[in-house]
């Protein structure tokens, strides 16, 4: 399939659904294909509402596009996996999906009671009826019955080509009932993996494509994944969740030329039927909205580990496996819980703040120095730009927004929400005498990420009563970049981290000479450093990410 191409920028403009009267509404990032979107505000009852996100594009005056990903997959009644959990999963990402339909499963939280494969010719009529009218940009393969409905794909997708195609080879279900024989394998091989942009194996589906290989350790799924590498696809995903030898949820991404270790925290729940299923359709989700693979990727394993999260108590059937909640909802009962856990704490671990004094003063504009942060390490960045008017303040913003997410990192504006949501950032940072943070939550909602800057355990605490993610903790050493700053020193950010339920990220005056003493404070909580000016106060922003970067990966394996 083809390549993204990123210089494609489609003009686009504004629009509003018939029943939405917007208060103010906000473009955001009308660069890269299908990223361009439009949040609308609906003043009523004396509240603000942020209406579902449109994601609209206009090629021409007359035909709006929407991200669309076609699934190929099988329906299971019980909804849990496969065509269900793939439009749930691309409406939860706010993409269009249209589907066609390979099998048709009776089953439920048990186990698979039957299954009847629709005729090779009518898969053939479904895609054809799809692919040659409806723009399609992705194309997401599940359950594929047999080695005929695998050459039927084939066929119609050299017909109808699309910008790409990801291939979970569906083997075997969550309750071990087999979902297509070994008879598939050739066909994967020799028919959808050379034209795959990437194909996610579990670890039982990795063995059978390998011939039966036992894979048991982290470094027998690196060794997997460079082999089917060399069947054809571009890129390919090892996932580890049944690799029992590991704490964490650990899968290999491999491209070809670099191996990527993805670890997130293992949920313990029973309700898992349908994660490779959903993780495959946000793989094509972020795809069509114009993410890169790899930030793809990230994007769908964060995404699949908080709907597990949020949903591992929900009690749906009387089986061994049960589904869970794409849409984050279900769960009301305990505090914060309807909040969904998109923030990861280890974003915190190197965080760069913007200054745009430090930009004017070496010459490079603000998009410059974010890239060149992210790109020598930067693990979260935020926009803290003081003196900017408004307007230019917002179209940097907009330019950053679109940096971040191609990379995978998450942007956070200081102090001013109004810019947050019109350029649609991961979140802001609050200070004391900003707005608070429990407005903050109302405004931004739910989805965003909330950082405080707190010097003491008690304003730590009201941080996390008010619904932050996180809190800043400074200035550990003196600084020049605020002015009247109060130091707490390294006992003032222990007593904090000490006492927080929330990730700590310390600052103020910290860069290459201190940041190993700050990390070796030796507190859970604290998740890293935030740097200004050891970043943006210097020449090369990329040398000295890069340097406080490999300082801080030498730190915390010490530490561990
Ligand atoms: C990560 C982080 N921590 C603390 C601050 C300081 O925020 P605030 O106290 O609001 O001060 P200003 O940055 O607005 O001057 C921060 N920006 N980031
Ligand atoms: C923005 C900010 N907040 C602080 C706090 O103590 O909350 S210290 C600070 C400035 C940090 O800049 P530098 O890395 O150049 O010292
Ligand atoms: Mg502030």
């Amino acid at each position: 399939m083809g390549h993204y191409d990123r210089s494609q920028i489609l003009p686009s403009s504004l629009f509003f659904p018939k029943n939405c009267s917007p208060l103010s509404a906000t473009q955001v990032s009308s660069k890269g294909f299908g990223q361009s979107r439009v949040l609308g505000y609906l003043f009523a009852n004396s509240t603000i509402h942020q209406v579902p996100c449109i994601v609209a594009m206009q090629e021409d005056n007359t035909k709006l596009r929407i991200p669309h990903v076609l699934t190929v997959a099988g329906s299971d009644s019980g909804a849990g996996a496969g065509i269900q959990a793939d439009l749930k999963a691309c409406a939860a990402r706010g993409v269009y999906c249209s589907t066609v339909i390979t099998a048709v499963t009776a089953q439920n939280t048990i186990g698979v009671q039957g299954v009847n494969m629709v005729p090779e010719d009518f898969v053939a009529e479904q895609l054809k009826s799809v692919l040659s009218d409806m723009n399609v940009d992705i194309v997401k393969t599940g359950m594929l019955p047999s080695i005929g409905i695998v050459k039927v794909l084939h066929h119609c997708l050299k017909q109808f080509p699309v910008r790409a195609l990801v291939v979970d080879p569906v083997m075997v279900s969550t309750s071990g009932d087999v979902l297509a024989g070994p008879s598939i394998l050739a066909g994967f091989r020799e028919d959808l993996f050379p034209m795959a942009d990437i194909v996610t194996p579990n670890l039982k589906e990795a063995s059978a494509l390998l011939g039966g290989v036992q894979l048991e350790t982290v470094d027998d799924m690196r060794s997997a994944a460079k082999s089917i590498h060399d069947m054809g696809p571009r890129n390919v995903l090892v996932k580890g969740g049944d690799l029992a030898s590991s704490l964490d949820a650990v899968d290999i991404f491999f491209d070809g030329d670099n191996f990527y270790e993805l670890r997130s925290p293992r949920v313990r729940t029973r309700n898992t039927h349908g994660t490779g299923c959903t993780l495959a359709s946000c793989i094509a989700a972020e795809l069509a909205k114009g993410s890169l693979m790899l930030s793809a990727v990230k994007v769908a394993k964060r995404y699949v580990g908080s709907a597990l999260d949020y949903s591992k108590d929900i009690a749906i059937g009387n089986g061994l496996q049960g589904p869970f909640d794409h849409l984050l909802k279900l769960k009301s009962n305990v505090h914060n819980s309807c909040r969904p856990q998109v923030f990861d704490p280890s974003d915190l671990f190197l965080y760069a703040v913007t200054d745009s004094g430090m930009n004017k003063k070496w010459g490079r504009s603000i998009t410059d120095a974010v890239k060149a942060a992210i790109e020598g390490g930067a693990t979260i960045v935020q926009l803290r730009e003081k003196e900017a008017e408004t307007r230019d303040f917002l179209e940097s913003a907009k330019a950053c927004v679109e940096i971040c997410r191609a990379y995978g990192v998450p942007l956070l504006i200081n102090d001013r929400i109004d810019i947050a949501l019109a350029c649609d950032a991961d979140g802001v940072h609050v200070g004391q005498s900003d707005t608070p943070a429990s407005i903050a939550r109302t405004l931004l909602g739910p989805e965003k990420i909330i950082g405080v800057s707190c010097k003491t355990p008690e304003q730590a605490h009201q941080a996390w009563v008010d619904g932050a993610d996180y809190i800043g903790c400074g200035g550990v050493y003196s600084t020049n970049t605020k002015a009247n700053n109060i130091t707490v020193g390294l006992e003032g950010l222990k007593a904090v981290c000490l006492s927080s339920k929330l990730p700590v990220v310390a600052i103020g005056g910290i860069g290459v000479s201190n940041a190993r003493a700050v990390m070796e404070i030796g507190v859970a909580a604290l998740k890293g450093v935030a740097v200004v000016s050891a970043f943006f106060d210097r020449e090369s922003v990329l040398n000295e990410t890069r340097k406080l970067h490999a300082l801080l990966k030498e730190t915390t394996s010490s530490v561990k």
